[in-house]
């Protein structure tokens, strides 16, 4: 397959079972091809995501020294203002012409008391911790849905998410003032560590997607665009989710990359929702997914794995 599906998701939560079932296929297929799928009648209020938006907007409108006082200081507390150039989702590319701001749930913030309240930031903002909750309801429904694909009980994967660690991260891209040192991008080239990934992009583009057909130079992994498809949530599969699966469902590279035309003048903005199972919750070979190979990764606590990767991206 080297297109991302566009699955409608209504009839998963309002269908009899048959047409439940019939998603919940489609979502499989999906997530074993291609790893990345628009979902339509997803049940968010698209209202809701065009004023995180605005809130996002105004947060990075902010001067630079405002949005250090709330700056990402650990993969420990993973929350936090993190600035132009300082990750490198690709560690052989210059760092990332992009900044962000992460967020975590209250109750799962570390150092709670390093961070001023201020009504300028995006903390703890009606909007925000609303989406918040969308996002994870939706998740769950996504989650449910993978459960059910891979033949397991309907809330295996709920159960293993309920502590809620998952990351909710405001994106900019900044117009580009200067020319990009060789080989920067917005966003290299990488797969997300988590579970699954809900991402918003606003309709400026530029995020590409590697598919696994062959290119037209014979390289393996051809790169699709990945566009905004309104009313859709780009839902992605992530690393533990392929090694839960034992590579049944897949994790697929992408990147976010300087357009050639008038676009690099523009901001982009993107919303992404990303998905961690519980600190202690053990990722190892579904029985399931045992058919075709054994085991490919020893066990491994979620939690371990997700420090470890934070690690090697700041
Ligand atoms: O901004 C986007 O569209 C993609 C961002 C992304 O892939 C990520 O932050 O992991
Ligand atoms: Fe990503």
């Amino acid at each position: 397959m080297d297109e991302i599906p566009v699955i409608d998701f209504f009839l998963f939560s309002h269908g009899n079972k048959q047409a439940k079932q019939m998603v919940v296929k489609e979502i499989h297929d999906a997530c074993s091809q291609v790893g990345f799928i628009y979902l339509q009648n997803h049940g968010m209020s698209e209202d809701l995501i065009e004023k995180v938006f605005i809130q996002s907007k105004s947060f990075f409108d902010l001067p630079l020294k405002t949005k250090q006082q709330f700056a990402w200081s650990d993969e420990f507390s993973n929350q936090g203002y993190v600035g132009i150039e300082r990750e490198r989702l690709n560690p052989n590319r210059p760092g990332d012409l992009k900044e962000a701001f992460n967020l975590v749930e209250s109750r799962n913030r570390v150092n709670e008391s390093s961070i001023p309240e201020s009504q300028n930031t995006p903390i703890h903002n009606g909007y925000i911790l609303n989406f918040y909750e969308a996002c994870n309801q939706l998740a769950n429904k996504v989650l449910q849905a993978l459960a059910l694909a891979l033949e397991l009980p309907e809330n295996f994967f709920v159960d293993n998410h309920s502590n809620r660690k998952h990351t909710l991260r405001l994106l900019h891209y900044p117009p580009l003032e200067q020319k990009p040192q060789i080989g920067q991008i917005r966003a290299g080239e990488h797969s997300d560590y988590g579970s699954i990934t809900l991402l918003f992009q606003d309709s400026l583009g530029g995020l590409e997607v590697k598919t696994s057909s062959s290119g037209s130079n014979g390289d393996f992994g051809k790169w699709i665009c990945a566009p905004s498809i309104p009313n859709t949530v780009i839902v992605n599969t992530g690393d533990l989710i392929q090694r839960w699966t034992n590579h049944v469902f897949c994790s697929t590279k992408h990147r976010v990359i300087i357009p050639d035309d008038n676009r690099v003048t523009q901001s982009r903005y993107s919303l992404a929702f990303f998905c961690h199972p519980n600190d202690d919750t053990t990722v190892t070979c579904l029985e399931s997914c045992k058919k075709e190979h054994p085991p490919i990764y020893p066990p491994i606590l979620a939690g371990d794995y997700l420090l470890s990767r934070l690690r090697a991206t700041y």
